[in-house]
């Protein structure tokens, strides 16, 4: 079996992309990030309370023929930018792109934090990165990647997310017509759970390409690209009157300066982040200051490849013995 769905930008600077996946029988509609940087599959439920929910879809197991408690079981999540959620947990069948799960392990949210209340196109996260990630206790759960390989055709997903503009996410298959060239794959340290691999290098615009190893994750979830603090300088000095704001929490810059592109390399393949996706956002709609869409890693501890980087190439998550993450150019 295979499965294809779209990716949709839930605002005009992409901070985060959503796909439409249906749950239990009828089924019900919701909009869910897919996200490789975790993997609890968690919804906006009958159970979260109505003070906490402002505009998002929800999944009533009570109105799902299908749906079956995990008695027992609770779940509680914490995310690297202080958000978080927790709840209760349910089975039932779960659809993305017309691939089915029977039996998904649904977290269903008793409590969300206020920054997911005000994120009203975002009716909960998809987890797809290794199950050991998994916070249901007392028995940790699947997530739906995991359920579905055993059906599908290949053991990947692949992920095309786009500038301003909708891409998809495929399950089983390699589309052929998504990028050019061959797909350049790296290894995968699948632990602690993370699609965790490095980069070969990097190059600040058309300066020379600098071969050093750069660890960090692919995260689908995490809208910006976080590098070690050393190569972020050398690339905002090339902005006239960037600085490092303390007050902005990272690099800002005047909105009209001239940004170079970001090279990044996966083994010996290129891939070029174009300059506007590194103009990220103005700090507010009427300000000519703008938000960088590269920032230092430091405060992480890791470094996190996401949207900003990964929108710049066509992704495949290979599920293999051993993983591994292939980049093809688009
Ligand atoms: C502070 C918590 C640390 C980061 C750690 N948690 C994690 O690593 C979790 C699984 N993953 C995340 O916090 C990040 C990766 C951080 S790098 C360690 N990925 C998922 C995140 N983008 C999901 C999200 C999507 C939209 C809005 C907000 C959040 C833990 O539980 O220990």
């Amino acid at each position: 079996d295979t499965g294809s769905a779209a990716a949709v930008p839930i605002n005009e600077v992409d901070i985060a992309y959503v796909t439409p996946v249906t749950v239990g029988t009828p089924p019900q509609t919701l909009m869910l990030d897919l996200d490789t940087g975790s993997s609890d599959l968690w919804v906006f439920s009958s159970l979260t309370p109505s003070s906490q929910v402002r505009g998002q879809e929800i999944y009533s197991p009570a109105k799902s023929s299908t749906s079956k408690l995990l008695s027992g079981h609770t779940w509680s999540i914490r995310y690297g930018d202080g958000s978080g959620s927790r709840g209760t947990v349910y089975t039932d069948n779960f659809t993305i792109g017309g691939l089915e799960v029977e039996s998904q392990a649904v977290q269903t949210a008793q409590e969300v934090s206020s920054s997911f209340t005000q994120e009203q196109s975002l009716d909960g996260l998809v987890g797809l990165g290794f199950s050991t990630l998994n916070t249901v206790r007392p028995s940790s759960q699947l997530t739906f990647f995991d359920n579905a390989r055993p059906k599908l055709d290949e053991e990947v997903f692949t992920a095309d997310l786009k500038y301003h503009a909708t891409g998809s996410y495929d399950f089983g298959f390699i589309d052929r017509a998504k990028y050019t060239g061959n797909i350049t794959y790296t290894p995968v340290q699948q632990s602690p759970g993370y699609w965790t691999h490095s980069l070969s290098g990097y190059a600040v615009g058309s300066g020379a390409f600098q071969s050093t190893q750069i660890q960090g994750i692919s995260d689908t979830g995490t809208t910006l690209l976080y590098l070690p603090t050393a190569i972020v300088t050398a690339y905002y000095r090339q902005v006239q009157g960037a600085q490092n704001s303390q007050y902005y929490g990272g690099y800002v810059f005047p909105c009209s300066s001239t940004l170079p592109t970001f090279t990044f390399g996966i083994e010996g393949a290129r891939f070029t982040i174009p300059a506007s996706y590194i103009n990220y956002t103005r700090i507010s709609p009427t300000s000519s200051t703008c938000y960088g869409g590269l920032q230092s890693s430091s405060g992480l501890g890791i470094n996190i490849f996401g949207d900003v980087a990964l929108k710049a190439a066509f992704v495949v998550f290979s599920g293999t013995n051993p993983p591994r993450i292939g980049f093809g150019t688009k």
